[in-house]
């Protein structure tokens, strides 16, 4: 208990099950986040009330863009983007977490306004990433005075409340950018350019969904966060696993060699044939997961589970990180051992016990599920294979000592969702054939990267010649 807050920690997939699924009625809420509302004056839909009529609507249109089968329709891009991702760590593999901070935020950017960014560096890539940090910077928890806990503390005036101006610049920031994202839609409509994009079909039914200027901002800005770090953090990792433990990416490179071969790109379907890949992806889940405590909820009645009664009002957390180190459920649980996953579908010890397992536990649950639970599967499951199918992942080496050097596979930044800090690696084309076959792919790309790139700006228009330029003398 903190304050007069009861915090529940859900440690069991049967808990996360009782209390947060089948109790979802009960545990949909989220906890009051004074900072949060600040900034966003109460309309972001991750942070939203259950209780709010504006939640439901904004997590149905979310969703109606999300299905599994309008991921299928979004495939082509997303692919497409992937294809600049390879072709931009072939070019400069030092800048590899800035191309993947690229490929997430411009995939969705794509399906949700009809925007791709071909730069990190392009101006609402940059600003949103800056934005970010200053986000998280704020919210990090012990930053600022527990106002939540003890709303006296509100009464302290702006002057000596640094989360006040802080949280003024990060609102100004996001509304900057969301209303410019949706101003761009707007445009695009005056001049019958629409392209099919999620926020199109938001503006025309606006009134029928009962949505104003600043929700439909904030439901594209929603989709911006959620789409963008979080698919960022899962290959970021993956990029450390691989670096740290070379002998389970040669296992890795053995599958895919037999399965694909180096004469053709991936495709999606070709995850089904590849189980040691599909075993890297869970155990990247598992060991590392983005969110190891997933975001809050909060009971709007009490709710009971297993003898306990957890008060109306408590915050609720699910444990992903412990559940996923759960000693009893797996063997060598601090090892990334993707082999488990190989034994059984679970990846547990002999003997446990499963017939109340909660798979994909990383993605929240009951109705506060992550709606682009679709989206991410897609981009990971091939940008899995792609980049195991495309690259050696190598640990750098000193110039002058001759030592590699070794990631530390603990050194994360902190908060609700975790990232790989940045680490010297080598990531070297497996042959000359692959980056061959990447770079034709990223010319044949060029007519369905055009729909998205009507609006660019000359610093965007001048890279993307230059990088054509590249791939054509190639
Ligand atoms: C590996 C990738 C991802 C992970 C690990 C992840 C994880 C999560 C988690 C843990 C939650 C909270 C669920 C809960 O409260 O129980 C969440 C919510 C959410 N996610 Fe994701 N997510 C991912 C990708 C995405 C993508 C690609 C999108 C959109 C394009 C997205 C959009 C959202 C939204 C809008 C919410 C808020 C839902 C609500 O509060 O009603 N996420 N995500």
């Amino acid at each position: 208990m903190v304050g007069n807050n009861v915090i529940a920690v859900l440690s069991s997939h049967k808990a996360v099950k009782e209390v947060i699924d089948t109790q979802g009625n009960s545990t949909a809420d989220r906890p009051q986040t004074t900072i949060g509302d600040t900034v966003t004056g109460g309309v972001h839909m991750a942070q939203a009330h259950s209780d709010d009529p504006r939640w439901l609507t904004l997590r149905r249109a979310v969703r109606s863009v999300l299905t599994k089968q309008k991921c299928e329709e979004h495939w082509p891009i997303q692919r497409a983007e992937s294809i600049q991702f390879m072709f931009d760590t072939i070019h400069d593999s030092h800048s590899f977490h800035k191309h993947v901070k690229r490929y997430t935020l411009s995939v969705i950017s794509s399906i949700t306004y009809g925007c791709r960014f071909p730069r990190f560096d392009s101006k609402e890539c940059a600003d949103f990433y800056a934005m970010v940090d200053k986000w998280s910077e704020l919210m990090e928890p012990g930053r600022h005075p527990p106002i939540d806990l003890l709303p006296i503390l509100k009464l302290i005036p702006e002057k000596f409340a640094a989360w006040r101006q802080e949280a003024k610049v990060v609102r100004q920031m996001q509304h900057q950018l969301y209303f410019h994202m949706l101003d761009c839609v707007n445009d695009r409509f005056k001049h019958n350019q629409g392209v099919g994009a999620f926020m199109e079909d938001i503006i025309q039914k606006k009134d029928q969904l009962g949505l104003d200027r600043e929700l439909m901002a904030y439901l594209g800005g929603v989709l911006l966060e959620g789409g963008a770090d979080t698919t960022a953090s899962y290959l970021n990792s993956f990029h450390l696993a691989m670096v740290a433990f070379p002998e389970i990416q040669k296992k890795a490179h053995e599958e895919i060699d037999r399965v694909i071969g180096p004469d053709r790109i991936p495709t999606l379907e070709d995850i089904a044939d590849l189980p040691y890949v599909r075993a890297i992806i869970r155990e990247v889940h598992r060991w590392r997961p983005g969110a190891p405590l997933g975001l809050p909820h909060a009971s709007t009645e009490d709710v009971h589970y297993n003898g306990y009664v957890i008060p109306k009002g408590s915050t609720i957390f699910i444990n992903v990180w412990g559940i996923s180190h759960d000693p009893e459920l797996y063997d060598r649980p601090e090892d990334f051992w993707p082999d488990r996953f190989l034994k059984n579908e679970f990846g547990t010890r002999d003997g446990v016990d499963v017939s109340a397992w909660r798979d994909k536990l990383i993605f929240g649950g009951g109705k506060r599920i992550c709606p682009g639970t679709n989206l991410a599967y897609n981009s990971i499951n091939f940008n899995t294979t792609f980049l195991l199918w495309a690259f050696n992942f190598e640990k750098s080496v000193d110039p002058v000592t001759k030592r590699q050097f070794t990631p530390d596979v603990w050194g994360y930044s902190k908060g609700l969702f975790i990232m790989p800090n940045k680490f010297p690696s080598e990531i070297v084309p497996r042959s000359s054939g692959h980056v061959e076959l990447i770079t034709q792919s990223l010319q044949d790309s060029a007519g369905l990267y055009a729909q998205f790139e009507t609006q660019l700006d000359t610093d965007d228009k001048n890279y993307l010649e230059s990088i054509r330029r590249t791939a054509s003398e190639f």
